[in-house]
């Protein structure tokens, strides 16, 4: 084997200035921009006095709202960046026809495509879906915060730290050119001796050791600490996709840790797992990286199924219907989502007899899935249907994600797979299902638990305009790639020779246009929203303000730290609903002081250490990787001569915060 081994300094490594993007100006003037941006922030925060707000109110937050907050706000920050991606691409394939090359290089076309998908998946869908777990679960099983509030924190933050060192390969050196799996040969060192694929590795090694934990956490939580009298079964759907999604992260998530691992040794020490020399064999690669990779797409969707549940039972003013059967339908899904994985590699040749067991399982899953678009239909039937922006998504969501389904579906018959397989075609359907469904979920679930958190609704105007440029959007990006996919065109390419697909890619260019504007149209929402929190309009002081049928209603928006002041006793499904048909009344009297965890700082400090720590471990600047895990360590250490874990909320701050909410809630009954 040639020594594809850089040169290593002993104090920086392989880093020199070279990596710096000097020559490059676009991504000069990105890096000018985020910097200037970064300046004006910092500087605006200290102008504010607000560090210390930052520093005690949310960063060390052990409190699971704030938490799934920031979460929120991480995810919708970084799609930002994987949004400029796609319209770099989408502009890129719109004019690289025959002599005119497009402006981007192939290698930075490559790098592009990878971070998009990387970013979009990782770092964009997989905080907002955990974000929303976290916020939601425990206010709707009745429990005060997630069993291990410290540990919620810590895995905040080696989400946030993963995505931080993904964004610092913007800025020094470069990304993985490898497409989102990064398979070898091509992700090792041979093919790829920079460190691209080492930022892929480290950011990803340390996000996903944050979702592992994540996952242990919303478990455990949801097993032991439901309300009294909540039983399996009462569990609302949301809680029971949440239960299915974190059992499916505790079992996926260590493959990813230890393929990733392995590929570092084959890297680093030049081991030969993935290659064929020396008994090796890059298949061992292909099967473990979708044996995670497979289920995280389950781990995308069950929870959209969860909030599409509960926003057409609200919006309905119904019971859901065939509550039993979509538990069994979720569970049934959890359970196939280990058992198709090889629907990704049909083409690979493992022969007719294994493709078809493949092909089978997968095509199974529809089963499931079509009974849950059914329920929501009957759901819908017959109910008293209000439009509001929740339902809107759910309803764009039922057609098309249905398409994308089935287009599915014809993947995964193998011959007609061998035909699509990475073409464009499959480029639509993974993008048809997880924007129609895991987006547009995470839409729903914005606009409909965004009073909760905030004590006002979303603006309807600028959400009805955003909603209509995403459908439409979305349609006119993606339905294109349907027609160049049956026409032959591969994924992944930076320039075409024959001219006749270019008006299906300036159209693609269109739709992602209209997508942009959507995106701008909810930004403004947010922004009009909480410029007109005070309005009548948006307001909200009863804490229900959709006539919710779940246990996170029936508090303040936003719930006070606690949650709920008594644990409430369940008695039906649908327990707000139980209790508001039945006369139920607010106990205004008898409160107690409440046990609560207390703040902690070490999560965002290892968190920020680990940064430095990949960081170390891509450029291979050893002393700094021995300083930061020896720093880490002494922390974790620190952290556990920490006894001061917990406090009380005195019993007069509880008796403050109920009388506020009884006044509130007296006052709005004689305005009705
Ligand atoms: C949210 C993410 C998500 C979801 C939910 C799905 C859902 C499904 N996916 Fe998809 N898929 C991806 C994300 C997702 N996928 C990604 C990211 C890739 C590519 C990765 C890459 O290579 O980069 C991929 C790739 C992929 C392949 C590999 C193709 C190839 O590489 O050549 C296949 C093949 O079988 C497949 C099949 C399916 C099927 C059958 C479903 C089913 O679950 C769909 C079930 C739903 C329906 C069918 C619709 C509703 C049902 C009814 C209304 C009932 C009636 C219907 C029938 C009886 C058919 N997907
Ligand atoms: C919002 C609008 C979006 C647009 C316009 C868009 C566009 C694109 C384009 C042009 C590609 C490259 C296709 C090719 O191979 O030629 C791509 C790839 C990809 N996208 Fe998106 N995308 C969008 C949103 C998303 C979202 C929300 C996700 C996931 C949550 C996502 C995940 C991916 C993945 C995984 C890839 C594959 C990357 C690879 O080939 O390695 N995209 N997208
Ligand atoms: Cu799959």
């Amino acid at each position: 084997m040639t020594d594809v081994h850089p040169v290593v300094s002993p104090l920086l490594g392989r880093l020199t200035l070279d990596a710096l993007p000097l020559h490059e100006l676009p991504v000069l003037l990105a890096f000018g921009g985020v910097t200037v941006g970064g300046i004006a922030l910092l500087a605006i925060i200290t102008y504010f006095k607000a560090w210390g707000w930052l520093w005690r109110d949310w960063f060390t937050s052990v409190d699971h709202k704030k938490i799934g907050i920031m979460y929120v706000i991480l995810a919708l920050v970084m799609f930002l960046r994987g949004f400029s991606d796609a319209l770099m691409m989408r502009a890129q394939q719109a004019m690289a026809f025959g002599d005119n090359a497009g402006y981007l290089p192939p290698d930075h076309y490559n790098q592009i495509f990878t971070a998009h998908g990387v970013i979009m998946i990782f770092f964009v869908a997989m905080p907002l879906v955990v974000g929303l777990m976290n916020f939601v679960v425990p206010l709707q099983i009745g429990a005060r915060d997630v069993s291990f509030p410290y540990l919620n924190n810590f895995s905040f933050w080696l989400t946030a730290s993963g995505a931080i060192i993904t964004m610092i390969s913007l800025f020094v050196g470069n990304y993985a050119r490898t497409g989102w799996l990064a398979m070898p040969p091509l992700s090792g060192m041979e093919a790829s001796p920079d460190v691209g694929v080492d930022y892929y590795i480290w950011g990803l090694q340390i996000a996903g050791l944050g979702t592992l934990l994540s996952g242990v956490n919303l478990l455990a939580t949801i097993v032991k600490m439901r309300a009294p009298g909540m039983t399996l079964f009462k569990m609302p759907i949301f809680v029971w996709t949440a239960l299915c999604t974190n059992t499916l992260i505790v079992a996926a998530f260590p493959v990813l840790t230890a393929v990733l691992a392995i590929l570092s040794l084959d890297r680093l020490l030049g081991m030969q797992f993935f290659t064929n020399g020396l008994g090796g064999n890059p298949m061992m690669y292909v099967n473990l990286i979708w044996i995670w990779g497979h289920p995280e797409v389950y781990i995308l969707i069950l929870p959209a199924f969860g909030i599409y549940s509960e926003v057409v039972a609200t919006f309905s003013r119904k019971r859901l219907f065939g509550y039993t059967s979509m538990v069994y339908a979720t569970i049934v899904i959890t359970i196939l989502a280990y058992l198709v994985w090889l629907h990704h590699f049909f083409t690979m040749g493992s022969g007719a007899s294994v493709n078809s067991f493949f092909a089978i399982t997968t095509m199974i899953i529809s089963i499931p899935t079509g009974a849950k678009i059914f329920n929501w239909l009957f759901t819908m039937y017959h109910g008293r249907i209000r439009y509001e922006l929740p339902m809107m998504w759910t309803v764009a969501f039922m057609l098309t994600f249905t398409i994308g389904g089935m287009t599915g579906v014809l993947l995964a018959v193998p011959p007609a797979d061998f035909v699509l397989h990475n073409s464009l075609f499959l480029v639509a359907h993974f993008h048809n299902v997880i924007i129609g469904g895991t987006l547009f979920g995470m839409f729903a679930g914005i606009n409909f638990w965004w009073p909760k958190a905030f004590g006002f609704k979303l603006d309807r105007v600028w959400g009805k305009r955003s909603f209509w440029l995403w459908v439409v959007g979305f349609w006119t990006a993606f339905a294109p790639l349907y027609v160049l996919g049956l026409m032959g065109v591969t994924r992944r390419l930076s320039h075409f020779d024959d001219a006749s697909y270019q008006p299906y890619f300036i159209v693609a260019a269109l739709g992602a246009g209209l997508i942009a504007m959507g995106i701008g149209c909810m930004f403004m929402q947010f922004y009009v929203s909480i410029r007109d929190r005070n309005t009548d309009r948006l307001r909200d002081v009863t804490g229900d303000p959709w006539d919710g049928r779940t246990l996170e209603w029936s508090t303040s928006s936003p719930p006070p730290d606690y949650n709920f002041a008594f644990a409430p006793i369940v008695y039906d499904n649908d327990a707000f609903w139980d209790m508001k048909t039945r006369g139920f009344e607010r106990p205004t009297t008898g409160f107690k002081a409440i046990h609560m965890p207390k703040n902690a700082a070490a999560g965002v400090i290892i968190g920020l250490i680990s940064v430095g720590f990949g960081f170390a471990m891509i450029w291979y600047i050893w002393w700094l990787a021995i300083v930061t895990l020896l720093a880490m360590l002494g922390v974790s250490i620190w952290h556990s001569f920490n006894y001061k874990r917990d406090f009380h909320i005195p019993v007069e701050d509880v008796i403050r915060i109920e009388d506020e909410r009884t006044r509130l809630l007296a006052a709005q009954k004689v305005v009705a």
